[in-house]
């Protein structure tokens, strides 16, 4: 549905030169849900607009739904939807009439147009706000109706930029649920995320993206497979026991980047839960009674922090915003 080849996009602003994608590849399967996660500044919007054919790119080739988008873009334009990041429909229009609206511009009949747009707001649970002004709709309901709008037109692929960003928790996994949805029900999506959870929700696959570049791809569980093994976090009840059970922890088969705090050892096992049931009878046979055992998977912050050597929240931090020169 995707095929991407070094792509990439630079700007230039007061002479200077933003090298916001530099050459990427990219590779997405009909009816797979694939999450482009990276932090601000990273380059997953600007590598959307020219997905979606909304910006050039400087370098580089892509076919996007069986288009080429140098060659083709207006083929592109009609086989995709995009929903841009807190794009918001207008704020004068009924639910209902925006949407029909929206179908007659996709060239559908005004007929076509109403029965479509009665079906995605009862996919998309908005059947209740039909009648209501799009510009009342809560934060949920509205991004809800923006992808109502991205679909109406039967895209075969769906682009989403930053779905969930300025949702609270409770609309957030009922977006997500509303996406899950759309993937179920044939659709391919390709979305923009800087939140973890949301990557390792919803996505068949991840696109790490950090500077411009992709630095890792796979699952979820093949992108924590790469951090080396499961967090252990082990309390005991005296300090003067750190010393035998960091000496014990540091026996077990693969442990690795042992820490002692205070009465806490911390380190890592490849594989956390069997390594438990050993670890806690050396203590018993040594005389150590544990407070508290604690095993981590590793999350896909780990990752990016494997990866990167910083954690996402560092990344945002350190990334320059060019205010101002935001396309
Ligand atoms: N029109 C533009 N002119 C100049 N620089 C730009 C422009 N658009 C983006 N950039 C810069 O390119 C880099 C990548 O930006 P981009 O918006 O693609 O990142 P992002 O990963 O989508 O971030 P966010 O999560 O904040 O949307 C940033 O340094 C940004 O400031």
């Amino acid at each position: 549905m995707i095929k991407a080849r070094g792509l990439a996009r630079q700007f230039k602003v007061r002479g200077r030169a933003i090298d916001a994608v530099q050459g990427v590849d990219i590779d997405v399967e009909r009816e797979e849900l694939v999450g482009f996660l990276g932090p601000n500044g990273a380059g997953k919007t600007t590598t959307l607009r020219m997905l979606t054919t909304l910006l050039r790119p400087t370098a580089g080739e892509a076919v996007v739904a069986g288009c080429d988008l140098r060659a083709d873009p207006t083929g592109v334009r009609k086989r995709i939807g995009y929903v841009a990041q807190g794009h918001g429909a207008g704020s004068d229009q009924k639910v209902l009439d925006e949407l029909v609206l929206q179908g007659q511009f996709y060239r559908l009949s005004k007929a076509d147009s109403k029965r479509r747009a009665d079906a995605l707001l009862d996919r998309l649970d908005l059947t209740g706000v039909a009648d209501r002004l799009a510009g009342r709709l809560s934060g949920g309901q509205q991004r809800r109706l923006d992808i109502a709008m991205g679909v109406l037109h039967d895209p075969e692929l769906l682009f989403l930029d930053e779905p969930s960003t300025g949702l609270d928790p409770q609309s957030r996994s009922n977006l997500w649920e509303h996406i899950r949805a759309l993937r179920t029900a044939g659709s391919t999506i390709f979305l923009t995320t800087h939140y973890l959870d949301e990557a390792d929700a919803l996505c068949d696959r991840i696109l790490v993206i950090d500077n411009g570049r992709i630095v890792a791809e796979g699952t979820p569980d093949e992108l924590k497979a790469r951090v080396a093994g499961d967090l252990v976090t082990l309390t005991v009840e005296h300090p003067a026991d750190t010393a035998v059970t960091s000496d014990v922890a540091s026996k077990l088969e693969g442990s690795q980047e042992l820490q002692v705090t205070g009465q806490t050892v911390r380190f890592r096992v490849p594989k956390g839960d069997t390594a438990l049931m050993p670890l806690l009878r050396e203590l018993d046979n040594a005389g150590v009674q544990p407070r508290s055992v604690q095993v981590q998977r590793p999350s896909l912050d780990d990752v990016f922090l494997t990866l990167t050597g910083r954690t996402l929240r560092e990344a945002e931090a350190a990334t320059p915003f060019f205010g101002g020169f935001r396309a």
